[in-house]
């Protein structure tokens, strides 16, 4: 029998890894499934080598709480990736490790995000005032071109509509959808997921970026794309602070010139932050939430063409609370079961960021008996938890009505349990400020519109692999259901 001492020092169990580039070639396009495959065989917390480096992988949902929640300070630090320092000029709020300075960010960036969405009465009002004015006019767009063209691919246009919410709540300017400045800026975002996605080859294999190779030239990609991204957003925050008045907070780069600049607020721990956070900090929140949004929606209008039957029950949901005279507002909200039943099932389903960002130990740590050592790669398996069949009745099959009960009301324990922001320390800021915009945007687009796919496609729902998942191209047709 094992003595105490050598049981806590027992490694994880997994896959034999090779020289070189250890279970590199085993998890292969969707890691996600890999790795469910494996926690199978292996148990929810394995080992794997990727290149140099030792991964431990954590699936399903008691094993995840237990890592991120209950041991919440040894599993919320970041791994020192190459990748990883070349974000927001190497001051990212998402991408450095855990420390003083950096508890201290993200408290005043996740307070101020709070503030300016879902916390303040006022400024929930202007947040809702910048999503009804973008979808409706997304809604006049979508009618044009289907009148115009037929069928067509919505996709740019949501990157646009999401972009525009967000460039208004970060520095108080929209665009117009065919500014070609603005699409190329957003098309960086696509680019960044495959770079920093778990497993991204040249962090795990360093030495790759000393000489030619295709994933050299990949990262040499990725650090302009992240140059252009920072200067773009220090562009704007020059501006800002040559307009800067206190009295008038326009929108949360103000906010954080405030804070920063001018009160030079000061931790408990004597922690400042220099200015350059405020250029850092509004370029994480506003790439963060670009990708994430935008393929969050495309998901939900592809799930409301492939099941009209769900699209009609929505569109019966809003005729019943609202009636035909006005659109919906984020207060209707409580009395929408179905179409929160829908998004948490959309989310549920698509789990569209199978893996967070990855974590890293902070300290020598033990996980159901394993012992982790300090500075192990941990990768945390949000899919398994939303496709685990011991939790969810049929996971693979969509169907919002499993979050209701007899009464219609919802079942507030499985929606607790869809994970998509992740959980603890390093849980998205920016949760409750998304759930609210893609509740706003699905709300008026079923009020106001009905959505029909092209029959002559096939809808597939397979799944590419990147740091998030996007639906194959698409394309729909929208039509007005009568003026409000
Ligand atoms: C549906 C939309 C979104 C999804 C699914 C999502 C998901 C995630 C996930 C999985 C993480 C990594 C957590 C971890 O490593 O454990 C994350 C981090 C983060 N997200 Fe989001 N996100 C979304 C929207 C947003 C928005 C709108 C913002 C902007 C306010 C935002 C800001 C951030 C930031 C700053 C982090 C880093 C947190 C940290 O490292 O402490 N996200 N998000």
């Amino acid at each position: 029998m094992q003595q105490p001492s050598e049981q806590c020092r027992r490694r994880p169990p997994g896959p034999f890894p090779w020289p070189i580039i250890g279970n590199a070639t085993q998890i292969g396009k969707v890691p996600h499934i890999s790795f469910s495959r494996m926690a199978r065989r292996y148990g929810n917390v394995f080992q794997i080598k990727l290149g140099s480096r030792s991964v431990v992988v954590l699936n399903g949902e008691e094993c995840i709480r237990e890592a991120l929640v209950r041991k919440a300070e040894q599993f919320s630090g970041r791994p020192d990736f190459a990748s990883f320092n070349e974000v927001s000029g190497g001051r990212s709020l998402a991408f450095r490790s855990y420390c003083d300075r950096w508890k201290f960010h993200r408290r005043i960036a996740h307070s101020t995000v709070r503030a300016f969405s879902t916390n303040n009465p006022d400024t929930k009002k202007t947040f809702q005032r910048h999503v009804v004015g973008e979808v409706q006019q997304l809604i006049q767009l979508f009618v044009e071109k289907s009148q115009s063209a037929g069928y067509f691919n919505p996709t740019s246009n949501l990157v646009v509509a999401v972009a525009n919410v967000m460039s208004a709540f970060c520095f108080g300017k929209r665009y117009s959808h065919d500014d070609q400045e603005f699409l190329s800026l957003l098309s960086k975002n696509d680019q960044f997921g495959k770079t920093v996605g778990a497993g991204s080859l040249v962090d795990v294999m360093p030495w790759l970026q000393y000489f030619p190779n295709p994933v050299r030239a990949v990262f040499e990609n990725f650090k302009g794309l992240n140059r252009d991204f920072y200067t773009f957003i220090r562009d704007k925050a020059l501006q800002h602070r040559e307009t800067f008045r206190a009295d008038t907070v326009r929108d949360i780069m103000d906010a954080f010139i405030q804070i920063i600049d001018y009160e030079k607020t000061v931790s408990d721990k004597g922690v400042k932050l220099e200015r350059e956070y405020v250029d850092s900090t509004v370029t994480d929140i506003f790439g963060a939430s670009q990708d994430t949004l935008s393929t969050a929606l495309t998901w939900i209008i592809l799930f409301l063409v492939w099941r009209s039957d769900v699209q009609e029950r929505l569109q019966h949901e809003m005729d019943r609370v609202l009636g035909r005279d006005r659109i919906p507002t984020i207060d209707d909200k409580p009395h929408m079961p179905y179409l929160t039943a829908f998004l948490f099932e959309s989310l549920r389903f698509s789990s569209f960021v199978p893996i967070t960002i990855p974590h890293c130990t902070t300290t020598d740590t033990q996980l159901n008996g394993y012992h982790i050592a300090k500075d192990t790669v941990v990768f945390v398996n949000q899919w398994s938890v939303n496709h685990d069949p011991d939790k969810w009745l049929q996971p693979e099959t969509f169907d919002p009505g499993r979050f209701l009960n007899e009464n219609g009301s919802l079942n507030q324990d499985l929606l607790s349990s869809v994970m998509i922001f992740s959980l603890g320390k390093r849980r998205c800021i920016g949760d409750e400020l998304s759930k609210m915009q893609l509740f706003l945007f699905t709300s008026i687009l079923m009020h106001q519109c009905t959505i029909t796919g092209n029959p002559t496609e096939e809808l597939t729902l397979d799944f590419d692999y990147g740091l998030t998942l996007k639906p194959k191209p698409f394309s729909i047709k929208v039509t007005l259901r009568g003026a409000v």
